[in-house]
């Protein structure tokens, strides 16, 4: 049963549609990666979420529940929420600062230090915010999220400025999140590198969602190619006849064959046939080459750019 069940969903701006008929769904212990250009409608997706905005159109639920309904405080207590760019009161300490947070969330304090203890902020607690560095502000954002241990996660652009070492325990921490039966949606432009913690993608473009599913259904559909390249001497003269045509690369050491996603059972085959393979690289189109197709189509690589 889905946790966040969004319906049809109509935002506007004034006069203008920032979201047109969106609907989504995440289920507990799901990572929902919420995916789009500047301005596609993310943070408005998740502000309603929240409760923070109302619909104009169509319906939210959070647990069965309206977020911006009468009883908004109550439910969100079961609501995290990382948003991007988080500031503290930098005079305070970590510890100051959770205990303040702990409090307005109607948690116990110790909850919050043991965050920062989970969170590898126990050391420098009794520093003020001042002195942490991006990666630890942003650990003691997620500390904030996690109080209450909150049913739904929101987590808007959670590892900018991160380096690659704190970025992977950032997820290593969602992951744990996720098992334990959190439901999770992270925006995200950081692409490289977050797939394997993501259950679905949703991508939004001008308001719109433009595609929503399991990565590997969504590479199936869209016939984006995959390679297979082959190491040995000479494969090329043991490759029966009819494997040819996939073929765009055959030298005597290395022999390359493309097919689409949802063609590439012959790749496997092509694998059965020759005998003398010493190594093979099976490359499938990874997120950000989906993202680009499924945003700009077949449009060239410098589209990407390119921000409606
Ligand atoms: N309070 C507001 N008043 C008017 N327009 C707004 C408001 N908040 C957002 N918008 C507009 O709604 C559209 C969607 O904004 P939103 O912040 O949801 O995009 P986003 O996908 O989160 O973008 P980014 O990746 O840049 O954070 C944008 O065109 C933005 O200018």
């Amino acid at each position: 049963m889905s946790i966040i069940r969004l319906r049809q969903v109509v935002k506007h701006f004034a006069e203008r549609e920032v979201l047109n008929n969106i609907s989504l769904e995440v289920k507990p212990g799901e990572v929902l990666g919420l995916l789009g250009h500047n301005g596609a409608g993310k943070t408005t997706t998740i502000k309603l979420i929240l409760g923070l905005l109302r619909p104009d159109g169509g319906e939210v639920r959070v647990m069965d529940q309206d977020p911006a309904g009468r009883d908004f405080r109550e439910l969100r207590r079961h609501l995290g929420f990382l948003q991007e760019n988080v500031s503290f009161y930098d005079q305070l300490s970590g510890a100051e600062v959770i205990t303040y947070l702990a409090k307005l969330k109607g948690v116990f304090p110790a909850q919050g230090m043991a965050l920062l203890e989970r969170l590898g902020l126990a050391e420098a607690s009794g520093r003020r915010v001042k002195t942490y560095s991006k990666g630890m502000r942003q650990r003691l954002g997620l500390a904030q999220a996690l109080l209450g241990q909150p049913k739904v996660l929101l987590l808007d652009e959670p590892t900018v400025g991160l380096d690659p070492v704190a970025t992977h325990h950032f997820y290593q921490q969602i992951d744990e999140l996720r098992r334990q039966g959190c439901a999770i949606v992270l925006c995200s432009h950081v692409l490289a590198g977050v797939e394997p913690y993501l259950d679905r993608v949703a991508v939004m473009g001008q308001g719109k969602l433009l595609a929503v599913g399991h990565l590997d259904a969504l590479r199936a559909e869209s016939r984006l190619p995959v390679t297979l390249t082959l190491q040995g001497r000479e494969l090329h003269r043991s490759l029966p006849e009819r494997f040819w045509p996939l073929v765009t690369e055959a030298s005597e050491q290395q022999l390359v064959l493309q097919t689409d996603v949802a063609g590439q059972r012959v790749l496997a085959e092509v694998i059965c046939s020759l005998p003398d393979i010493e190594q093979f690289q099976w490359q499938q189109p990874n997120l950000p080459e989906l993202y680009q197709h499924i945003c700009y189509g077949a449009a060239d690589a410098n589209t990407a750019d390119y921000c409606p």
